[in-house]
């Protein structure tokens, strides 16, 4: 049954909804032309406010991109399977966003290589792509422009291709999160008036930086923008086609699987998915279990109107297809001649012409006729190779014209990835079989800057371009070579569809058509007058694909996502405050300030306190007073009296977790558990082991604190830790229920009871829709709610372990349960956005918020009380509940006890065929060491100063 109708008595109102995702491409540049049907005008008053935002906003936006090979100049683009038209376009974008009336700063994050194998320039920790245009008022802003941000993950000396970053995602994360709020903070004593400047929006570019972007944005509670440039799903479908690899070999070539799942949970997380096509939202998204198209429908419109949908989310769609940089481009619109080629014919003024031209014409006995030519990388995807047959089985083509084929640059075939290395092999293989010599250009290098002489030598020669891909998700070169006067003969699979409907330059084939592909080649080539009206037509409607106008619209839709930040409910001294004798000092001076306000003016109003409180010198100390200011204003009363605040204050250092003081926290993650998921006795001693060891050295004791991270709710730890005679004021935090609750014993505490913190709650609560959730798994499970059912009940709600962010759920028979793959892939079929994750030796099923876990609520301690991730040490098993995975890898170190736990809740994790762990968790770290589960308190500080050696020598 389809999953529309089997929701429809939640979402029954039959709206009919506007179509999916909207085509509002490049509005600005669209005015300009009333031609282009496809496209969306949309309102004035939706774009972006130039003048609005020149004055009000100085926005901090950030892009990622993984693999490391990007840089702002001499691009290396064709290379290789990392080194394609994602890099051209995220540089363009940082350069056009960052030119912005209102964004100060634009930080392209990528990875630092610091490997011979590669230039240095990709090893530089920054570097700016652009100078800033200050702050609208002619000021140049200290940090502002678009600068690449170069973060070092993974092994530092050595080039990985994106296929092998996955292991490395987490300490990717890390080290972005270290950076952003140290500039947050950097920018907020620029122009936030002291206030962190928190990013406005994270945008995660191809599948690993949208994982990535998850997660950094999850950590941080900051809207994501997600870009796929090219889809797994849809790569997984054209591999399966082509027929030489099967799924397996596929999943071990391209990692395939793991990719799809971070597309996946890319969908979950986003607020808007900036699309380049139409296509790609209808045939490419419309593949994954996180986007239905029918019910983004029905749920935007229920959002229009009001109207609650149980929970459910789909992310926002729009087609905003890229820009291009028009600043080398050289071309006229009358009708190309061959002066320069008559020049060089001559043999005389071979000076007067590009370099890259010779390189070319040295392959080819007529260098006069037209120009067929491809430019790509040798992936097998882009399909030179039926090209290159439809071409040598054509006689007529091969007398018409010439062939050239620019596939990056190489040096040596057999040194090249194995896909590469055989397109081209199989190329050098048909020039010979067809005896295509003089008649193909295949030149081994070319410049960046050479690419737009390319174009231009094409259109010389009153050539064609083609782009033959099997699926060609959007497609650059087709605009770069409409922007050069060059009609297309394209794929029709996939982006070139649009891009021919706004630019009507040219035919479009199926790839997989030799004949089609030879048919219109020759067609192009030989009818003249359709040949000038491709050329003019692509050159009259090539600016509405300009960055500038891509980002006025990007910008509008950046506004309409409902906007998060970071922020406390809960009373916090300044963020400047890193030792406890500056905090007691800062404190005082609060205290002081509020004791002569009441000493002044006994029955100060709340309006004169905040006179007062504005004109302390101090940002950070005003900020404290005014936010107990606000407290008491809050609290209801109008005129209240300082006094109230005085208490307040008084209050705080028994109410205020003493986290932020430690410089270092050992986090005891084990999941210990029998085989009724009771915690193991012999936990006890280990934690006193753990907790005597981190004591040991005294130096370090004072600064060092200790957290608790367990599946288990607040009263099983509390009863346990008691049934061990362990104090619960040991541990500075408990993260208790898998993440969904933290607490800090001592603090938050009313009556001997302990509260969990309230702004974590606020924290994880990003779609999370409880009641939805609930009811969709009883029916999933075929489960009854019902008590005197609940012998028959495959599972039944173990409610003492619930709370409002985590349903937990007795197992009855794990042989039986359901994959986490399984139930995932089903929860987000309905739009349900959540993380479910089985515990405690399989007996418990629980339903966490989608970025709530273990591991998110590390990074939780370090945004909000700025205890360093890689001051952590994480103690965990050998095996774990489903979500122990993700805390092995990151900047914090990791201690595995071997032989502590007997079984985990792994077996329920993934379902055959999946991804494996080895896409999750790198196999050797410096940042992980090994240590026996009865080791003493001795062996365990050995065993931490060990692992802190090893990674200070990365
Ligand atoms: O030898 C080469 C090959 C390519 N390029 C350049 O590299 C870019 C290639 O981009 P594109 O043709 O779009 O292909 P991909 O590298 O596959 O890029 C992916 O990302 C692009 C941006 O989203 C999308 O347009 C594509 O469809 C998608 O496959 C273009 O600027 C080319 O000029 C070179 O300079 N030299
Ligand atoms: O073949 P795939 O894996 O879909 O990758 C293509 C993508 O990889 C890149 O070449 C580099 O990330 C991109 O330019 C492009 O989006």
């Amino acid at each position: 049954m389809d999953v529309t109708e089997e929701m429809s008595e939640d979402l029954s109102e039959g709206e009919k909804g506007d179509p999916v995702g909207e085509t509002v491409q490049n509005e600005a540049a669209q005015s300009e032309t009333s031609k282009v049907p496809l496209q969306r005008t949309i309102s004035n008053s939706e774009v972006w406010s130039e003048e609005e935002d020149k004055s009000e906003r100085k926005l901090y936006i950030i892009l990622i991109s993984l693999h490391g090979l990007v840089r702002g100049h001499n691009m290396e683009l064709g290379c290789d399977s990392d080194t394609g038209g994602q890099v051209k376009y995220v540089v363009e974008l940082s350069r056009a966003l960052a030119q912005m009336p209102g964004v100060y700063r634009v930080d392209l994050f990528t990875r630092q290589i610091l490997s011979p194998e590669v230039d240095w320039s990709y090893g530089e920790p920054t570097e700016m792509l652009s100078a800033g245009t200050g702050d609208g008022e002619g000021d140049i802003g200290e940090s502002s422009g678009a600068y690449i941000v170069r973060i070092p993950f993974g092994p530092r000396d050595k080039y990985l291709q994106k296929e092998l970053l996955w292991p490395h995602i987490q300490e990717f994360v890390d080290g972005a999160l270290a950076h952003v709020l140290n500039m947050s903070k950097a920018l907020g004593d620029q122009i936030g008036g002291g206030q962190p400047v928190w990013p406005y929006v994270i945008h995660g570019h191809y599948a690993d930086a949208g994982d990535s972007a998850a997660l950094l944005s999850g950590a941080l509670n900051v809207p994501m923008v997600l870009t796929g440039h090219s889809l797994g799903r849809n790569k997984l479908e054209q591999l399966l086609k082509q027929g030489r690899q099967s799924k397996e070999d596929i999943n071990s070539n391209y990692k395939i699987m793991r990719r799809i799942e971070a597309e996946e949970l890319s969908l979950d997380a986003a607020e808007l998915v900036i699309t380049s096509t139409k296509q790609e939202i209808e045939e490419q998204w419309g593949l994954y279990d996180g986007f239905d198209v029918k019910l983004e429908k029905v749920l935007r419109a229920r959002a229009r109107r009001g109207v609650v949908s149980h929970g459910r989310y789909m992310p926002r769609m729009v087609v905003i297809p890229p820009g291009m940089d028009f600043s080398n481009v050289v071309v006229t619109e009358d009708a190309p001649d061959d002066g320069e080629l008559t020049l060089l014919s001559d043999g005389s003024s071979l000076k007067a012409i590009p370099t890259i031209w010779s390189d070319v014409m040295r392959f080819l006995t007529n260098p006069h006729k037209p120009m067929i030519l491809a430019l790509s990388r040798p992936d097998p995807k882009k399909n030179i190779t039926t090209l290159l047959k439809a071409f040598g089985e054509c006689r007529p083509l091969r007398e018409l014209a010439n062939l050239t084929l620019i596939m990056g640059n190489r040096e040596d075939i057999d040194e090249m990835s194995a896909g590469n290395a055989s397109v081209l092999t199989t190329v050098i293989k048909f020039i010979d079989k067809y005896d295509l010599y003089g008649q193909v250009a295949y030149p081994k290098h070319h410049k960046q800057s050479d690419v737009p002489d390319i174009y231009r030598l094409a259109a010389k020669t009153k050539g064609v371009f083609i782009n033959p891909a099997l699926v060609e998700p959007f497609g650059l070169t087709l605009i770069e070579a409409a922007a050069h006067g060059l009609p297309m003969v394209a794929t029709k699979n996939g982006g070139p569809v649009d891009i021919h409907e706004a630019l009507h330059n040219g035919l479009l084939v199926d790839p997989h058509d030799q004949q089609a592909i030879s048919d219109a080649l020759l067609k192009l080539l030989s009818e003249k007058n359709l040949w000038n009206d491709c050329r003019k037509n692509g050159l009259k409607n090539i600016h509405l694909f300009s960055w500038p106008a891509h980002c006025r619209t990007y910008m509008t839709r950046v506004a309409a996502c409902r906007m998060r930040h970071p922020q406390w409910q809960t009373i916090t001294p300044g963020d400047e405050i890193s030792t406890e004798e500056s905090f007691n000092d800062s404190l005082k001076d609060v205290q002081d300030m509020s004791l002569r306000l009441s000493v002044d003016g006994e029955k100060t109003s709340l309006n004169a306190s905040v006179d007062v409180a504005a004109s302390i010198d101090d940002p950070d100390l005003q900020d404290q007073v005014k936010r107990v200011l606000n407290k008491i204003k809050r609290s209801g009363n109008e005129q209240a009296d300082v006094e109230k605040g005085n208490k307040m204050l008084e209050n705080i250092p028994g109410k205020y977790p003493v986290l932020r003081r430690r410089r270092r926290l050992i986090v005891i993650a084990l999941d210990c558990y029998d085989s009724n998921g009771a915690p193991e006795k012999k936990m006890i001693k280990i934690l006193q082991e753990i907790i005597k060891a981190g004591n040991l050295d005294t130096q370090v004791a004072r600064a060092s604190g200790f957290a608790l991270s367990t599946a288990m709710p607040l009263a099983e730890t509390t009863e346990f830790l008691r049934s061990g005679k362990i104090q619960l004021n040991e541990f500075d935090a408990l993260i208790c229920s898998s993440g969904s609750e933290v607490y800090y014993p001592g603090s938050y505490e009313e009556d001997g009871k302990l509260y969990p913190d309230p702004d974590y709650a606020t924290h994880i609560d990003y779609r999370w829709g409880c009641d939805g959730l609930r009811k969709t798994i009883l029916k999933l499970l075929n489960a009854s709610e019902d008590d005197s059912d609940k012998f028959r009940s495959p599972v039944q709600e173990d409610r003492t372990s619930s709370n409002a962010h985590c349903i937990s759920y007795l197992i009855k028979n794990p042989s039986k349960a359901m994959k986490v793959d399984d139930l995932r892939q089903k929860l987000r079929m309905r739009g349900l956005r959540c993380h479910p994750m089985y515990c405690r030796t399989s007996t418990r099923m629980q339903i966490v918020p989608l970025l709530a876990s273990r591991a998110q609520a590390l990074r939780y301690l370090f945004v909000r009380w700025r205890l360093n991730l890689s001051n952590m040490y994480v103690f965990l098993g050998e095996e774990g509940d489903t979500d122990y995975e993700e805390m092995i890898a990151g900047t914090h170190k990791t201690i595995i006890m071997k032989g502590m736990t007997s079984k985990g809740s792994e077996d329920l994790l993934r379902t055959s065929g999946s991804y494996a762990r080895d896409d999750i968790v790198p196999g050797e770290s410096p940042l992980v060491t090994f240590v026996n589960g009865d080791a003493n308190a001795e062996e365990i500080a050995g065993a931490i100063k060990k692992v802190s050696l090893s990674a200070s020598k990365m």
